[in-house]
């Protein structure tokens, strides 16, 4: 292992003494008024630690080309397997008739199809086969399944299908054993060298002076390093069950699935054949399927395929493969394999699950135990040269002041043990200098502080995180679900330029225009409102947003099925982040199609040319009445709600390019308001302290949201991130765009004030952690939507959300913050500084006792030829 500089002894030295004696216990974030050294002392640590962040990467290259090997293995295979089975096929009969009457040879009677031809099918990506099966209403018949209302929920059901088709479960790969770690153990350079020394210190000590006196010096050496071994091999042991322990936790991801015709929601592990997957942006594929229906599809394939390339999936393309991500749009898809039959499961089986990574600090104090334990044994190698030749030549006194060795005098038996014992001061001289407890103090304290984490529900995925975390200057954290509770509920609306109080009271509306209004929501929505067959109330699902828009229809007097009924949908424009607004485009009649758009207020105002009167009428947008709507909307974004337009314009049927639906782009200009809501997501109860608690040590907490600025400005406010000085200046809060089109330079310089950035897209998210990483921050990352996961990526932390969070955001994170709560995250903070303290105070001991030792041995053993301190003596733990 090459030497990295220990840099990182350096702020440790000169700052450590300045603040000695403070009674700051080792993890607490210091105060207000710490002494600026001590705020100063994490940054330079973490410069010297952000200029190791390459580790991160380099230290994964073996486990990234182990992975990239597997998965080519595996998609040849399955090439083979598919091609072989054409062939085979190719033969026979035409495919069709294997599938009709009771000819077919199936594992059960009950399913006219089985499961080899099933993971076939699966396998082949052009989808022939399933086109001679009949499509996916075909092949959902063969399932016994339905497309609208998936397998029934039945205990006695789900399990026949899991016994002929298989769980969607892998089996795991085999622990490495105990021995295992403790054989790892042992091969530790430092550990190796005392071992050596132990063993030739026991051999000549018994020799010299006998079995009973002679056993201290290597006896204890050796006591020392099997006890070393033994803590670092049960410690890696128990680190290594707590990476499976959470693998399990990460790998258990909950879905919706559709049973029985009601969406429910259940573990990834429990998906069967035939089951019906709703699919969303940020999903992961939970299992191989095909797809029954979705708006503006995208999956990323670059987990299973290596190529990073998004692939827009449809009826054309409907093969979905497990363990892809959903980037855009949403869907619903028909599972058709699960488990070890997908290429997903057989890659997972196949991969170990060893997390147990280095961290750069790991890597680093390694090589310094190394260095010094090399250093250690070069100088005891001069030592020994040097009084060998002294003694040999007649240089060297007996304790009475006889020359100890004359030679032809001196027998060969007494001038071998006399170089013998000066062979133990060189041993001593070694042992004395390892430091072989150093790797260990790091190991034992980073597994320390990720338990505590753990507690403290902190899943970390990274372990280097622990330790990164700790060094963070600034966090970047969006609103939504992270700062926000995430739980959405309309509170004011406005329809037809007027305010409705309360926000469901539609009484004096014109029917036309809220008929309208309630078609938009109904249809223009990522969401379903599900009403159970036994007339309790009705269940709506979908992200917050959608379920708060669609309770609130509901409350207006919405009909969901009626609606959705009443006309059919052409197109849908799914919701993003980056255009802030969704469409649809519904057929109403024979001539006519409604184009229906939901989206962020203001942006979506800015498009309507005309709005609807309380009596049904529409009028012009005047400029006037441009800015009475644009003043409702700041008046609700500035009592911090999330405001939300709808409004929709009509086109002849004719126009419809009706060849290509795929590639139209709905017209979004000229449109007609149908009104605007106010959606109240609150605070999280205990986000203002931690935002305290963090600028008290030092951690500036800045907010990056997709929402408005007047909503982003009072949520700011809300939990402290703001107070009423900065608001005064200009450049703390910006917009997205203004940022987007800044140059690099110009974004760097003001990176450091932005305090809010609202109106984003995923990449200014980006940008923003761009620039501060090259103005020197350490930045984390907090982020739950898929919007979020390129900037949590970027970042040097980047901590998810567990129940809010989508799997894309999840997978781009290194922690996962497993209770949504920003308070946590200060924890995290907390516990990284925890493991720098720790380490620090190790370091300077350890040096502190091996080089004074050292120095004092060399010394005393060229001048004397004899060791004053042994290795017992200088505790063999240091
Ligand atoms: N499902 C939706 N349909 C239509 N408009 C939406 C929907 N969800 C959000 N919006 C609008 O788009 C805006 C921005 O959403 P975006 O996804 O970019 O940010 P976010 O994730 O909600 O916020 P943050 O970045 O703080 O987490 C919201 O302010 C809202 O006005
Ligand atoms: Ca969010």
């Amino acid at each position: 292992m090459a030497s990295p500089p220990p840099e990182v002894a350096v702020p440790v030295d000169e700052e450590d003494r300045e603040t000695e004696g403070e009674d700051i216990c080792a993890f607490d974030i210091p105060g207000k008024n710490a002494p600026r050294d001590r705020l100063r002392r994490w940054r330079q640590i973490a410069l010297v630690l952000n200029a190791s962040r390459r580790f991160r990467y380099t230290l994964d290259l073996a486990r990234d080309e182990e992975r990239e090997n597997l998965r080519r293995i595996i998609r040849a295979h399955a090439q083979v397997i598919r091609a072989v089975f054409l062939f085979k096929n190719a033969g026979q009969k035409a495919l069709q008739e294997s599938y009709d009457g009771t000819k077919f040879e199936s594992l059960s009677q009950r399913f006219p199809i089985d499961l080899e031809k099933l993971v076939m099918l699966n396998r082949d990506h052009e989808a022939i086969m399933l086109q001679e099966v009949g499509g996916v209403s075909g092949l959902s018949d063969l399932l016994k399944s339905n497309l609208d209302r998936g397998v029934s929920s039945n205990e006695d059901e789900l399990l026949q299908r899991r016994d002929i088709f298989g769980a969607n479960t892998y089996p795991r790969k085999k622990r490495k054993s105990i021995w295992r770690f403790v054989f790892e153990a042992c091969q530790d350079l430092t550990l190796v060298i005392l071992m050596v020394a132990a063993a030739i210190s026991l051999s000549l000590g018994m020799a010299t002076e006998g079995v009973k006196d002679g056993w201290y010096d290597g006896g204890s050496i050796f006591f020392a390093v099997f006890l070393v071994i033994f803590v670092t091999a049960t410690s890696d042991y128990r680190q290594s069950l707590q990476f499976q322990h959470l693998n399990e936790e990460k790998q258990n991801i909950q879905v919706e699935v559709i049973r029985g015709g009601k969406r429910v929601g259940a573990s990834i592990f429990d998906l069967v054949v035939g089951d019906v997957v709703p699919l969303k942006i940020g999903d992961q594929v939970p299992a191989d399927g095909v797809l029954i229906s979705g708006h503006s599809l995208a999956i990323d394939e670059s987990s299973m395929t290596g190529e990073s390339k998004i692939v827009h999936k449809d009826q054309k393309a409907p093969m979905l493969m497990s363990g892809c991500k959903v980037v855009d749009g949403y869907g619903s898809m028909l599972v058709t394999g699960v488990g070890t039959n997908t290429e997903w499961g057989t890659l997972m089986a196949n991969l170990s699950e060893d997390i147990g990574e280095e961290t750069p600090l790991q890597v680093r104090l390694n090589g310094v135990a190394t260095l010094i334990g090399i250093v250690g044994l070069s100088v005891a190698g001069v030592v020994l040269v040097v009084l060998w030749i002294r003694y040999f030549t007649g240089h060297s006194n007996n304790p009475d002041g006889t020359t100890a060795f004359v030679a032809g005098t001196t027998g060969a038996k007494q001038g071998f043990m006399g170089a013998i014992s000066i062979f133990t001061v060189a041993v001593t001289i070694v042992v004395v200098a390892v430091p072989e407890g150093l790797p260990l103090a790091v190991t034992l304290t980073l597994a320390y502080s990720m338990r505590k984490m753990m507690r403290d529900k902190a899943l970390v995925r990274r372990l280097s995180s622990c330790e990164t975390m700790g060094s963070a200057t600034t966090i970047c954290s969006d609103k939504t679900g992270t700062l926000t509770l995430n739980k959405m509920t309309v509170v004011e609306a406005y329809l037809s330029g007027t305010k409705l109080n309360p926000c469901d009271n539609t009484g004096m509306i014109f029917s036309s225009v809220a008929s309208l209004l309630v078609e938009g929501i109904a249809q223009n929505t990522a969401g379903a409102v599900f009403s159970p067959e036994d007339g309790g109330a009705a269940e709506v699902a979908g992200s917050p947003t959608e379920k708060a828009i669609l309770s609130w229809g509901l409350e207006i007097g919405m009909n969901f099925t009626d609606v959705r009924s009443k006309s059919s949908v052409l197109r849908v424009l799914p919701f993003n982040s980056v255009k802030k607004r969704g469409g649809v485009a519904v057929q109403v009649s024979d001539a006519y199609v409604h184009i229906h758009w939901k989206g962020a207020a203001e942006l979506v105002l800015a498009s309507c040319k005309s709005w609807f009167s309380v009596d049904g009428s529409v009028h012009p947008m005047s400029s006037d009445k441009y800015n009475e709507l644009k003043r409702f909307i700041d008046d609700m974004s500035m009592s911090s709600l999330r405001c939300i337009a709808f409004a929709y314009c009509t086109c002849e049927l004719s126009m419809v390019p009706r060849e290509d639906l795929d590639k139209w782009q709905l017209p979004e200009e000229n449109l007609t308001l149908l009104g605007m809501v106010g959606i109240k997501d609150p605070c999280r109860p205990g986000v203002r302290d931690a935002v305290q608690l963090c600028s008290a040590a030092g951690v500036k907490v800045r907010m990056v949201t997709g929402d408005n600025v007047e909503t982003a400005k009072a949520i700011a406010f809300e939990c402290g991130i703001l107070n009423a000085k900065d608001a005064a200046s200009e450049t703390i809060i910006i917009e997205g765009k203004v940022f987007r089109e800044m140059s690099e330079t110009a974004r760097e310089e003001v990176a450091d004030k932005i305090t809010v950035m609202a109106r984003s897209s995923p990449n200014d998210k980006l940008l923003l952690v761009q620039a501060l990483k090259r103005k020197g921050h350490v930045v984390a990352v907090t982020g739950d939507g898929t919007n979020d996961a390129p900037a949590l990526h970027e970042a040097d932390i980047g901590l998810s959300m567990g129940i809010s969070g989508t799997e894309v955001a999840k997978e781009s994170s290194d922690i996962i913050i497993l209770d949504d709560d920003f308070t946590s995250v200060v924890k995290v903070v907390r516990w990284g500084r925890s493991v720098y303290a720790n380490i620090q105070k190790f370091i300077q001991f350890q040096l502190t006792v091996n080089v004074a030792a050292l120095v004092i041995n060399v010394v005393a053993a060229v001048s004397s030829g004899a060791v004053p301190l042994n290795a017992v003596e200088v505790g063999l733990f240091s």
